[in-house]
């Protein structure tokens, strides 16, 4: 793109000091332009921002912005009100200068797939993605196989631009049916924009090239921004394919399999799935005990003991589970407050700190989390357990 030359603007400014406006803290929405190619390859440029509606069915239009995020552009299918929520997302956001750490290749059995290129370590960022395209869930849902919600559909797609339409009606569909309807479907991350109808599809179309392991190296979730954010969980080698999990990993493997058929049309033959029948046999009775230890430490008025903490983080390690590390973390850290032993609530806090940033950012939770270990004294859970059996 073409805009600010940051450098010109800050090294020397004689308007400094005259005028509020902070030359190097230029407004981004406004001054940058970006470049982008038309259908026979000549460029012209495009300022970020939103247009439309190009269209609508009932109250759901259709809104574009081909310069969002350096040009890749987004289209969303949403209420009026939604688009303002929209409209207040950085254009220009800070995430697309990551350095590239995969490829794209055939994986035998599922398609094509995303191999790693580097060494990772747990906790490196791998793919923070915008959507390229946000439809209202009730306009794919309720609309289903109407002609005007077809023609809607396919319209969106003509806004994109260039490179991201391909990427966008390059990825897999797997159910048949309305082509768009079923990448949505195959392909979709459940994205709240807020308000009680909020709802809506996100589709991530580099994001969509992971594949699924029950037991997978990264973990992802959905930003305040609304961006996709992937993050590695354990050591990853070159050539290793990088997998995110699309089911509850702490399902029995039978339920797993069934999930992964009748929402994605696979069987899952993942490592852990594919485990001889004995030692499915032992995973699927940790699962089972790692409910029971959970239900239990939920329970404020249960009988349990530091062993039992302990003996929960070990089923966790055991089912190689480094996807789904806070809220087990989270509940350590509590329990052993509940229970008083300071140094130990200290050290799972910590631990749900680094796990949360890893699986949900920095939230709520995360901030909890830093507060106990900051001062378990003063933590509403302190000693609470004790106090409740005395
Ligand atoms: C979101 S796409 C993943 C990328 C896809 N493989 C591709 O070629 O674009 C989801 C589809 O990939 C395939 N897939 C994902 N994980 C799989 C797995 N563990 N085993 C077999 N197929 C899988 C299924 O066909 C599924 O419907």
């Amino acid at each position: 793109f073409t805009g600010w030359k940051e450098d010109a603007a800050c090294s020397w400014n004689p308007l400094a000091g005259l005028v509020e406006q902070n030359f190097c803290e230029p407004d981004w929405n406004v001054m940058i332009q970006t470049t982008l190619q038309n259908e026979t390859g000549e460029e012209h440029f495009v300022e970020p921002g939103w247009r439309g509606p190009h269209g609508c069915v009932k109250k759901y239009c259709l809104y574009s912005n081909p310069g969002f995020s350096n040009g890749k552009g987004m289209v969303a299918i949403t209420t009026e009100a939604h688009l303002s929520t929209l409209k207040d997302l950085p254009s220009q956001p800070q995430y697309l200068d990551v350095l590239s750490l995969s490829h794209v290749d055939d994986v035998p059995g599922k398609g094509l797939g995303v191999i790693a290129d580097r060494e990772l370590k747990r906790g490196d960022a791998v793919m923070p993605r915008p959507p390229a395209f946000l439809a209202h869930r009730r306009f794919l849902e309720d609309l289903a196989s109407s002609q005007e919600q077809q023609d809607l559909l396919e319209k969106a797609v003509t806004y994109l631009p260039r490179e991201t339409k391909g990427l966008f009606l390059g990825q897999m569909a797997h159910f048949g049916g309305h082509l768009i309807n079923d990448i949505f479907i195959t392909n979709g991350f459940q994205v709240d924009l807020g308000g009680p109808d909020g709802h809506h599809y996100g589709n991530y179309p580099e994001v969509s090239r992971f594949n699924h392991d029950c037991r997978p190296n990264l973990a992802y979730y959905i930003d305040s921004n609304f961006v996709h954010r992937t993050t590695a969980v354990r050591k990853i080698v070159p050539g290793e394919e990088l997998t995110v999990a699309y089911l509850d990993p702490l399902q029995p493997r039978i339920a797993r399999q069934q999930r992964a058929h009748s929402a994605w049309g696979f069987v899952c033959e993942c490592q852990q799935c594919s485990l001889p029948g004995a030692l499915v046999d032992k995973s699927d009775g940790r699962l089972w005990r790692i409910r029971v230890l959970e239900k239990r430490m939920e329970n404020l008025k249960a009988d349990v003991t530091m062993g039992d903490v302990r003996e929960l983080l070990e089923l966790y390690r055991n089912e190689r589970l480094d996807a789904k590390l806070a809220g087990v973390l989270t509940l350590a850290a509590m329990n052993a407050n509940l229970l008083g032993r300071a140094d130990d609530a200290r050290e799972y806090a910590l631990r749900a700190v680094e796990a949360g940033l890893i699986e949900k950012g920095d939230g709520v939770d995360v901030k909890s989390m830093r507060a106990l270990a900051e001062n378990p004294k003063a933590h509403f859970t302190w000693r609470g357990r004790l106090k409740a059996s005395k």
